[in-house]
């Protein structure tokens, strides 16, 4: 690595239209007070130069080169594992803007504690500058930042989760703007953490953390935070979605992006292996991505929808050769695990992989089950969307894929059931609006809690709910030709606790059923809460469903369903008349047919 002195490549002085960029990177030096900088170029050469680094230093471990090649386990700070939604803020000029599923900051109060943090941050280390595209890069759909950062693990992962480099920095030069996102792991104290977004500066500072969805700027930061409010001014839609392809059996395709929040399985329905008796009839899934979409409306009205994203940070544990083995394909080289288990062989291990044993735990020590999970539960890799054997070669079309259904969904134990379509687009953003879900590992706090989540983005919106619903029906308009919504839950539970619907696989007897909705093709039973399957209009055959799996998953229970919407009702309320009346409506008129 070179020691850069200066504050910008020699090569960027004749490059007028990057001028903006050097200007900050230079105030950013001068407040971090960094030993040296580094233009990331993005290369393999590059790349060698960084892992060597940081395997010299420990800061990647080297995994079992026979088994998976190429490959490195990184161990966080233990205090540094997951997202801290209580540390996140977005820094609004009008607090209402923010609304209440935001913690707010004034800009300038932002600022000032942030500034404060970065002084001098950065001696002793090298900075890196980090130019990005979200999206293909030939794509109008997509939209590029620059990332400063101090720690090389975050290259590492911005490098294969997005497109990094010298094509990003000559898209920027074209077109001159970027969302500037300055990084640094600062001293990894959880009390001088925080995540700090300036949607209106298009701007994001984060403090004191190396993990995923905290540090790695180009994910949640800007392609979602800083992304739904640009996506809100443009007339688009920035959104926690996987979307896939389902190729049916006359090789038709059809796309679908589903929102389910985190660590609720969005990876694992972007990389679904059909049933075999599916397979054989010629049913395939298709990847385009697994956490993030952008879609606006096409020249002929549909929505059409890219993944901004170019690799997975994946949920680890839980994968299996029985569950996902699209994933473990996926990661079987040229991958980062963070905070996983090691076996006796230097391979990686989590829970639930169902084979090898783990040694060493993922703080590093030697696995003794009293202690906990050998993998951390929030444990993930980090790997090129590429290396997917269903990765769709769609994935890379600049115009994007057409949507044909829109499905939200939650893990949640009790009342909802396997499947519902909405009647109509208001019918569906209250159905996303109105989603809950049990809490999960992916956010630092208490684990299985229900909360209103709704359409995946509590954690993510930009800015206030009311408005983002408002945009959100405001696609119901002359001209555009709006997708289907369903809302799914593959979390159902038993009164033995047991999960009811055998998930994974299996799940595209659902998807099968929605795409014959779309298409006119299948039944439905109609109730106040939308349209319900019966085990007559979707296909069941092979699975063994006990009566209690078959009332619970294809059941309607009004009285719990009363009780829901009336906690539906109150959260609305709670956004004051910043909530559209629309919504309102609609939950009356579904809590009204509850009560006859
Ligand atoms: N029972 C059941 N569990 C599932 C199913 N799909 C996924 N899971 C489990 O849910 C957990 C998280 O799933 P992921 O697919 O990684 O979640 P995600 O939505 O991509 O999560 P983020 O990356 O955090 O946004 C894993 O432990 C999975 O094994 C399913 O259909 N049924
Ligand atoms: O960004 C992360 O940290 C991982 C993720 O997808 C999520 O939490 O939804
Ligand atoms: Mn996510």
């Amino acid at each position: 690595m070179n020691n850069l002195s200066q504050t910008a490549p020699a090569e960027n002085a004749g490059r007028s239209k990057l001028a903006a960029l050097n200007e900050w990177v230079a105030q950013v030096a001068a407040l971090t007070q960094p030993d040296a900088i580094h233009w990331c170029d993005g290369s393999d050469a590059e790349n060698a130069t960084l892992v060597a680094q940081m395997e010299a230093d420990g800061t990647l471990i080297r995994l079992n080169e026979q088994t998976h090649p190429r490959s490195w386990l990184h161990r966080s700070h233990p205090d540094d594992v997951a997202r801290v939604e209580h540390l996140t803020f977005v820094c609004t000029t009008a607090q209402d803007d923010a609304g209440p599923n935001n913690h707010w900051m004034s800009p300038a109060d932002g600022h000032a504690k942030m500034d404060e943090l970065f002084a001098g941050c950065m001696k002793g280390r090298t900075m890196y500058v980090v130019p990005y595209c979200m999206g293909p890069i030939d794509s109008p759909l997509s939209r590029c930042g620059v990332e400063i950062t101090d720690s090389p693990y975050v290259v590492a992962n911005m490098r294969i989760m997005t497109r990094m480099g010298a094509p990003a920095l000559a898209r920027i030069e074209r077109e001159g703007t970027f969302v500037r996102g300055l990084h640094s792991i600062g001293e990894l104290d959880p009390n001088r953490r925080f995540i700090m977004h300036f949607p209106e500066e298009l701007t994001i500072k984060s403090y004191g953390s190396g993990y995923g969805g905290n540090a790695l700027l180009g994910k949640k930061c800007h392609a979602l935070r800083i992304a739904s409010h640009q996506a809100k001014s443009e007339g688009w839609l920035a959104e926690h979605m996987l979307i896939l392809g389902l190729e049916n059996p006359q090789g038709e395709t059809h796309y679908v992006a589903a929102a389910f929040p985190s660590a609720c399985g969005k990876t694992n329905l972007a990389m679904l292996i059909p049933p075999e008796g599916y397979r054989k009839d010629g049913w395939k899934v298709w990847t385009i991505g697994d956490d993030i979409c952008w879609m606006r409306p096409g020249a002929d009205g549909r929505l059409y929808a890219i993944n901004p994203e170019a690799g997975f940070f994946g949920v680890a544990p839980g994968t299996s050769i029985n569950s996902n083995p699209n994933a473990l394909k996926t990661v079987s080289h040229d991958t980062i695990f963070t905070n996983v288990a090691m076996t006796a062989d230097n391979q990686p291990w989590w829970e639930g992989l169902g084979e090898g044993k783990p040694v060493i735990d993922w703080r590093g020590n030697d696995y003794d089950s009293s202690n906990g999970p050998a993998a951390h539960p929030n444990s993930r890799f980090t790997v090129s969307a590429s290396q997917c054997p269903s990765y769709s070669p769609r994935a890379e079309d600049a115009q994007g894929v057409p949507i044909s259904a829109i499905v939200f969904g939650g893990r949640r134990a009790s009342l909802v059931p396997l499947v519902f379509e909405a009647r109509d687009w208001t019918h569906g953003v209250l159905v996303g609006a109105a989603m809950g879900s049990e809490t999960t590992a992916a956010a630092t706090g208490a684990v299985g809690v229900m909360r209103r989540d709704p359409m995946a983005m509590k954690p993510f919106c930009g800015y206030n709910f009311g408005d983002y619903f408002g945009h959100w029906l405001s696609f119901d308009r002359e001209g555009v030709k709006l997708p289907k919504i369903f809302h799914v839950n593959w979390f159902r539970k038993g009164d033995d606790g047991k999960f009811l619907w055998p998930g994974f696989g299996d799940n595209l007897r659902v998807l099968e059923w929605m795409i014959k909705r779309v298409k006119g093709e299948a039944g439905a039973q109609e109730t106040p809460i939308g349209n319900l399957p019966t085990t007559d209009d979707i296909n069941v055959e092979g699975l063994s469903l006990s009566e209690e799996a078959k009332a619970k998953l294809f059941g309607f229970d009004r009285t719990g369903w009363r009780a829901e919407f009336d906690s539906i009702g109150e959260f609305l309320r709670e956004y004051g008349p910043r909530m559209p009346q629309a919504l309102h409506d609609e939950q009356q008129r579904i809590a009204q047919s509850l009560a006859e």
